[in-house]
Order: structure tokens, then C-alpha cells, then sequence
């Protein structure tokens, strides 16, 4: 229980009384009390005047019990006889509707409803700091001490002890009755120590009949997947956030990104690249896969301000212009598994003649080599020796992926080793260092060398069977070993026929059988035999596609979710940004009629609303749920009202989020102006 103000609130109508103007309220009780007292000089003035029950409720449950106070709605001066006879009735057919927003408005039963009191309160002119974009958008916040808060500034001096007072009546969507039979689910919240139970726009968006419709841009709409038959204690306040493991491995990523080496000894620049940091693990170079010692470093570009691995050959003297050109078929391919390479240049900078091929830079990745054979794995798949079937077809059905992009592109990938394949995130692989071959044996002009390419194909595929099999045996040698025998091949398969499935080894026989390594290929029988390819291949592993399919739209689904949420509280951030720049400004801190007139008054009673609120026991009352359900309706400026209270609970105003939502961005324009 929130405490509740001493005040009396009449929706819609903006007619409030509080303790600080009791003279000006006219409520049933004193009509009632009026019965047993002695008709006063005023009684006949009373009676002219309009019960202000038939105003705000249509009927007024003390009319035949003495109430003193006109009952029908027609202005009494054109009452016939006949009709004042008839006033005794409560409604009639003739009696207007009740119009909850007509205060101010002029509507003529409202004001002639309005009290003599009343009448003298100060009309509410709200000053505009400046031009609010909307000008159909009229500002009429109500103030019910008849204070007028632009002009003359509020008693603000005791404690605050404001109360929780939100007028959640129908003047939006999301204050409409919600049929019993779609009530919103009950929400256990206590499992979240301070935080109180969330409000049921957190999780209820769908009861609303049709045409109630305006979009509700305030209410969360989580999601599929969601965690099925989550226990009440599971159900935390992070389901509002990003997921906690997500978001760490974002930040080291976005860490490892931003990582600079001051001093680590490497050139400062490199053609427009510079702030050169290693991403070696190991120091000890070789050059088995490439000819030439490579070194790979992650650097920013002066050109566009991103991140690439520059992948350097150390003592290469490039003797073909033309071999570098086929980068820019390279750069064309698109494709999940293959990292982008993006240019190749030689440079003096090290102190030698090393050629640079740009990549993409996937922060953090790690290689097969390092994940399966190495010490250190970053993201360890099993530590036991027979890796997850699972896993294999991953890999396998990425990167023939891969290898069905490149061959369609009329080239040969040429490195398929652990060391060359790198994880960028749980089972995502991708083929890292494309394109070198090619431009240092100079062969990248396959076009004149149709059955050179064709060949070249033919062991991109048995070369992907050795990376899977020299992972399912645990053995690199399989992989690392070019000519391997083949009765070491047929013995590892074996193995892998006990550890494995039928249908893996069937795939994993079609890359390394005995089929022929030239393009045009005769048998033993003399009769010419087809030439393997990716397509049959692919053929062949169709049934596996579909589960690696599946599970990679359940991750996309996942990380869809965990978008959805990121966009809701994205909103909240830059809403609460500018109610910062807003609230409790230093330069101002003396000048109180800055911060407590106009718009930025509502503004600071608005943040105590949200933010200060304390229940009955005077104890701060920290509801994430109120929080962001405020935040949220601010931010789409829906039409329901709230009533904000001062911290002296002498003053109380009803206002919109709509109006608060015009009030924050008028002064925040006001301040982002150049001269302030
Ligand atoms: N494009 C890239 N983006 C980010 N990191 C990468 C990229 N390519 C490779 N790496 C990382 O750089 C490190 C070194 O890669 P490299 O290919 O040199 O492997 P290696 O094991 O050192 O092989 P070699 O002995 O042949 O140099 C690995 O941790 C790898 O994950």
C-alpha cells in the first residue's frame, strides 16, 4: 500500500480538493449533512446550482435525501414549470452526457457546475518556454490548488512523504477494463528483493479489444523464446535486460576491440592502419601453411575508422603486380563462414619485404587448432577427446558453406587448416585466411587454367575431410600432414565408424575416398569417372543442413529477443538522459524559479513521482516495474493522467504523459539552444 495523499481527486475533471483548500470542494458528505440543517438565507441560491454529483458521477445518491442542490441538467432559467416538476428525476433523456474532459474547455454544464470558490481560482495559463511542435496540442495541466505554477511558486519546504497517486482512468488504451476472463496473468515479483510487483502493463498487452487500438508504445512486448514453466523465482528482473552472459562476452569483445599496445615496438602506421596490436598466441613461427612466417595484427583504419586483422608474410617480394589483383574477387564473395578479405599491400614498414592482407577482425576468435589440440581454448567445445557429434556437423556443413560460395565464384579455398579456421562464438566457424594462396603462388588467374582450378576444387574437399576426421580422432597430424598415407586415413575412419554415426561416415568417405585429383579423371576400368563437388556433397549431408538450419533460427530467434529488449530500454536511456539534463542543474541551484515554475516544476514532481516515492511507513518504495511503466508511457506520451503531488502535499496537479512528454522536450530544447 502506496500512502495516499489527503486529497480527494475527481478524474477527468481535473476538480481536486485538498487539504490546503477544503473551502473550495463540495463533496457528498457535506450535502448530506445539509438535510438535517435549517434551510439557510443561501438555500435558494443552492438550489440553482448544479449538484456536482450529476457532474461527475450522472446521479447524485442523496437527491431524495435532502440534498439541496439542483438535480437537472437544463440551465435553471429556461426550466418551463413543467420541467422543474419533472428535475426530481435523476436523468433524463434530455440531460447532457458527462464529458470528464471538459474543464477548461468551456463546456457550458461544467461551468456552471463550478462553485463560487471555484471561480476564483486562478485560470491555469501555462507559459511556454518555447513553441511545442504540435500547436493542435493545447497545454492544460490542472492545477488543483488553483495555483497557478508558472507564475507564483509552491510552498515546497517540508519532508517529502508524497504518495502514489495515479488517476488510472480511461483516457488512454491502456486504462480501459480488461474483461475478467483476460485478466493479465499474477506475477510473483517478490523473488527480486526490492523491487514490488511490476505493473501488469509489463506483461499484458494483448486484452485490449480492437478498438481500443492505438499502438501501445509503452508496454514491453517480450519475445518467443521464452524460458517455458519459469518458476516464480526464476522469473527476475534481468528477463527485462539483456542476458547476462550475452552481455559480457558484447563487452570483452567491444574490450578487445578498443585495445591499443602503446608500446609494443611495431611500425605506428601502416599504410592507413595504425595502432598495431599482436593477436599472435603463439611466438614460435612457422611456415608450413603459407611459405613465409605470418604474423597477424589488429589495427584501426584512418578511412572508416573500423577494425581489421592485418595478416603480414614476413620476406615475401611480390614479383607479379597483377597476382594481388585477385583480392578483388575475394573481396566480392559473400558468405557467413569466410572472413572478408578486403585488400593486400606490400610494405617496407617492418624492415622487410612483407606483403598485408586486410580482414574483417573478429575480436576475441580463436582457432580449431587452439580449441581442439591447442593448451588454451577460448571457447572450449569438450575437453574429452571424442568431440560431440553435433559439433563435427556443425563445422562441417559451415564450412562447406563456405566452400560451395567460393567454388560457385570460380575459386578453390587452398587452406583448410585448423590453424586457418577460426571461432568467433560458440560453434561459429570461419574460414580466416582466403586469398593468399592465390596471390603468392601468382595462380590466381584460373580462368586460363580451367582443369588447374577444377583440381584445386577437388582438394579444398579432401581437405575439409582431414580438418573433420583429424578432429573426430584427435589427432592433428591428420590435418597437419599433407600426405598423409592413405592406410592412415582408412584406419582413422575406421575409428571414427566407432565413435560416429553411419551418416557422418559416409560424408567423411565421399571427401577422402579414392576419387580422382585431376580434372579429367580416368578409372582403373579406362572409363572416365566425375569429379567430386561441393553440390554433391551438400546432396549428400542434406538431412544434417536442416538440424544445423534449425538451430541457428532458434539462436537468431534468441538474439531477436534479446534485441527486443535492448530497443525498450534503449527508449529509457535517452529519456532518462534528458530528464538529467534537465533536472537539478548546478548553474541554477540557487535560482528556484528556474526549477520550480513551468514546465521544469512539473518535470522535478514528476521525477518524485517515478523515482521518490515512499509507501505509508515513510520507507522509499523501489519499484523497477513503476519505473519503467512510467518511463515508457512518457516516452509514448499516452493520454493518461497522472496526478504529481508536492513535496509539501499542499499542491496537487493532474497532468498527462502526453503533456509531461511535451514538457521534456521543450526544455530540453529550451536548454540545447545555442545561448541556453
Ligand atoms: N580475422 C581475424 N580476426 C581476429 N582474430 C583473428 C583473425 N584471424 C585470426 N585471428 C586470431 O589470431 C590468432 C593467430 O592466428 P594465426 O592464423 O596466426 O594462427 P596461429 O596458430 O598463430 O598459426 P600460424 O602458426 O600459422 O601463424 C588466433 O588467435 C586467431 O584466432
Amino acid at each position: 500500500m502506496l500512502k495516499q495523499p489527503a486529497s480527494a481527486v475527481i478524474p477527468g475533471s481535473g476538480a481536486i480538493s485538498t487539504t490546503g483548500d477544503k473551502s473550495s470542494s463540495q463533496s457528498p458528505a457535506p450535502q448530506a449533512k445539509t438535510e438535517s440543517r435549517p434551510p439557510s438565507i443561501n438555500a435558494g441560491k443552492q438550489s440553482q446550482t448544479l449538484c456536482r454529483n450529476i457532474l461527475i458521477h450522472g446521479y447524485c445518491k442523496y437527491e431524495n435525501s435532502g440534498c439541496i442542490f439542483r438535480h437537472d441538467t437544463t440551465p435553471a432559467q429556461s426550466q418551463s414549470p413543467a420541467k422543474l416538476e419533472g428535475s426530481k428525476k435523476r436523468l433524463n433523456v434530455d440531460s447532457p452526457s458527462f464529458m470528464p474532459g471538459s474543464v477548461g474547455s468551456g463546456g457550458a454544464a461544467t461551468q456552471s457546475a463550478l462553485s463560487v470558490q471555484s471561480a476564483d481560482s486562478a485560470i491555469f495559463v501555462p507559459r511556454m518556454a518555447t513553441p511545442v511542435s504540435d500547436p493542435t496540442q493545447s497545454k492544460s495541466y490542472t492545477n488543483v490548488t488553483g495555483v497557478d505554477i508558472y507564475g507564483q511558486k509552491p510552498v515546497l519546504n517540508s519532508q517529502f512523504a508524497h504518495g502514489y497517486h495515479p488517476i488510472s482512468q480511461p483516457m488512454g488504451v491502456d486504462s480501459s477494463p480488461v474483461p475478467q476472463s483476460i485478466q493479465a496473468p499474477t506475477y510473483d515479483y517478490s523473488s527480486i528483493g526490492p523491487y514490488t510487483q511490476p505493473s501488469q502493463d509489463l506483461y499484458y498487452h494483448q486484452a485490449q479489444p480492437a478498438h481500443y487500438q492505438p499502438l501501445n508504445y509503452h508496454l514491453y512486448a517480450p519475445l518467443p523464446p521464452h524460458s517455458i514453466n519459469a518458476l516464480p523465482y526464476q522469473r527476475t528482473v534481468q528477463g527485462f535486460f539483456l542476458s547476462d552472459n550475452l552481455r559480457e562476452e558484447l563487452q570483452r569483445k567491444t574490450e578487445a576491440t578498443l585495445q591499443i599496445l602503446p608500446t609494443s615496438g611495431l611500425p605506428e602506421t601502416l599504410d592507413v592502419y595504425y595502432s598495431l596490436v599482436p593477436l599472435d598466441t603463439n611466438t614460435e613461427k612457422s611456415s608450413r601453411i603459407f611459405g613465409y612466417s605470418s604474423w597477424i595484427y589488429k589495427a584501426f583504419s584512418k578511412s572508416d575508422g573500423n577494425t581489421y586483422a592485418l595478416r603480414r608474410l614476413e620476406g615475401f617480394k611480390l614479383t607479379d603486380e597483377k597476382a594481388i589483383a585477385t583480392v578483388q574477387q575475394w573481396r566480392r564473395l559473400s558468405n557467413a563462414n569466410i572472413v572478408t578479405l578486403f585488400e593486400a599491400f606490400t610494405t617496407r614498414a617492418f624492415g622487410d619485404n612483407s606483403i598485408i592482407f586486410v580482414y574483417d577482425y573478429h575480436p576475441l576468435s580463436s582457432t580449431l587448432f587452439d580449441t581442439h589440440f591447442g593448451a588454451s581454448a577460448r571457447y572450449p567445445i569438450s575437453r574429452s577427446p571424442v568431440v560431440p557429434e553435433q559439433v563435427l556437423w556443425s563445422y562441417l556443413v559451415q564450412l562447406s558453406s563456405a566452400l560451395k560460395t567460393i567454388h560457385s565464384a570460380n575459386l578453390a579455398a587452398r587452406v583448410l587448416d585448423p590453424s586457418k579456421v577460426i571461432l568467433t562464438s560458440k560453434m561459429r566457424v570461419r574460414l580466416s585466411a582466403v586469398g593468399i594462396m592465390d596471390v603468392i603462388s601468382g595462380n590466381g588467374d584460373y580462368n586460363s587454367r580451367a582443369e588447374s582450378i577444377a583440381a584445386i576444387q577437388q582438394d579444398d574437399l579432401y581437405n575439409l575431410g582431414r580438418l573433420i576426421l583429424s578432429i573426430a580422432c584427435n589427432n592433428h597430424a591428420i590435418s597437419a600432414n599433407a600426405t598423409v598415407p592413405s592406410q592412415v586415413i582408412a584406419k582413422s575412419l575406421e575409428y571414427a565408424g566407432q565413435s560416429y554415426s553411419v551418416g557422418l561416415k559416409t560424408a567423411l568417405l565421399y571427401l577422402l575416398g579414392n576419387r580422382p585429383v585431376s580434372a579429367v579423371a580416368i578409372g582403373t576400368d579406362g572409363l572416365q569417372e566425375p569429379l567430386k563437388s561441393i553440390e554433391e556433397f551438400l546432396r549428400i549431408i542434406a538431412p544434417y543442413l536442416q538440424q544445423n538450419l534449425n538451430s541457428s533460427l532458434h539462436y537468431q530467434d534468441t538474439l531477436e529477443s534479446e534485441l527486443c529488449k535492448e530497443l525498450e530500454n534503449g527508449r529509457l536511456v535517452r529519456m532518462l538522459c534528458k530528464f538529467n539534463f534537465i533536472n537539478e542543474r548546478p548553474e541554477y541551484d540557487h535560482d528556484s524559479a528556474w526549477s520550480e515554475t513551468g514546465d521544469r516544476y512539473l518535470l522535478k514532481l514528476f521525477r518524485d513521482y517515478v523515482f521518490h516515492q515512499s509507501d505509508e511507513n515513510g520507507h522509499p518504495v523501489v519499484d523497477l516495474g513503476h519505473v519503467l511503466r512510467c518511463l515508457n508511457k512518457l516516452d509514448a506520451g499516452v493520454d493518461e493522467k497522472i496526478m504529481l503531488v508536492s513535496r509539501d502535499e499542499q499542491s496537487c496537479l493532474v497532468v498527462s504523459y502526453k503533456e509531461l512528454k511535451n514538457c521534456v522536450d521543450a526544455v530540453f530544447r529550451d536548454l540545447s539552444r545555442p545561448n541556453g
